[in-house]
């Protein structure tokens, strides 16, 4: 059976998630990173399912779309609900998660400098807090994971894409400021497997 290969950029981004879920669930993969303006992503593009990355190539399917492929995963390593009271739960959770990236994104990638750093003040006053605050406490109510008071695949989803949060959250210090977040991420990396990756992945911030 040839090896899993995932294709995302030399980042974190929206691909660590699914890195994390792959080893934790010991796949074999490959672990492709395209330079974000190279010549291999510009020939790679049209093959992939959507003109984008995270993909995913497994067993003879190929994957897409980061929290699909972090689902898929998630289920097939156990780390699902057992009903679809409990997947609803995940999900939930999961897309308030994404609710903040996608805020913290379209402040990132404005291009007009002076637009960009208003929209930044205005939603670090109060998007941003609003919004980290009842993920803090979500954790604190489902014991130190982000639902169903145990490990899923949602735990990892905010565990992969911490360190693109505080990027673009201007939060270094995020978890000084919310706790309850530093504990998922400790849970998520103490599995050997996952720390194994981390520690030999190639360098990436965010
Ligand atoms: N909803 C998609 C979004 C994927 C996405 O926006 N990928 C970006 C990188 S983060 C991409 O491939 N951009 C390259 C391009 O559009 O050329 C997901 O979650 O996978």
């Amino acid at each position: 059976m040839p090896k899993a290969v995932f294709y995302y950029f030399k980042m974190k981004g929206l691909g660590e998630p699914c890195r994390l879920l792959l080893a934790y669930g010991g796949v074999d993969f490959e672990d492709i990173r395209f330079e974000r303006h190279g010549q291999e992503w510009e020939e790679f593009k049209p093959k992939t399912p959507f003109g984008q990355v995270p993909v995913l190539e497994m067993d003879g399917k190929t994957y897409a779309q980061s929290y699909s492929i972090a689902r898929f995963l998630g289920r097939k390593f156990g780390l699902g609900g057992d009903n679809i009271q409990e997947e609803f739960e995940i999900d939930q959770i999961v897309d308030l998660i994404d609710d903040l990236r996608k805020r913290a994104a379209s402040v990132d990638y404005e291009p007009e400098p002076d637009l960009k750093e208003k929209r930044h003040a205005i939603y670090a006053k109060t998007v941003y807090p609003d919004l980290l605050q009842r993920i803090n406490d979500i954790i604190v109510k489902n014991n130190g994971y982000v639902a169903l008071g145990k490990l899923t695949w949602g735990d990892f989803v905010l565990a992969g894409l911490i360190d693109y949060l505080k990027k673009m959250l201007r939060m270094p210090d995020l978890e000084k400021q919310y706790p309850a977040f530093k504990q998922v991420i400790d849970k998520v990396f103490a599995f050997p497997k996952v720390k194994a990756y981390a520690d030999a992945a190639p360098e990436a911030l965010f």
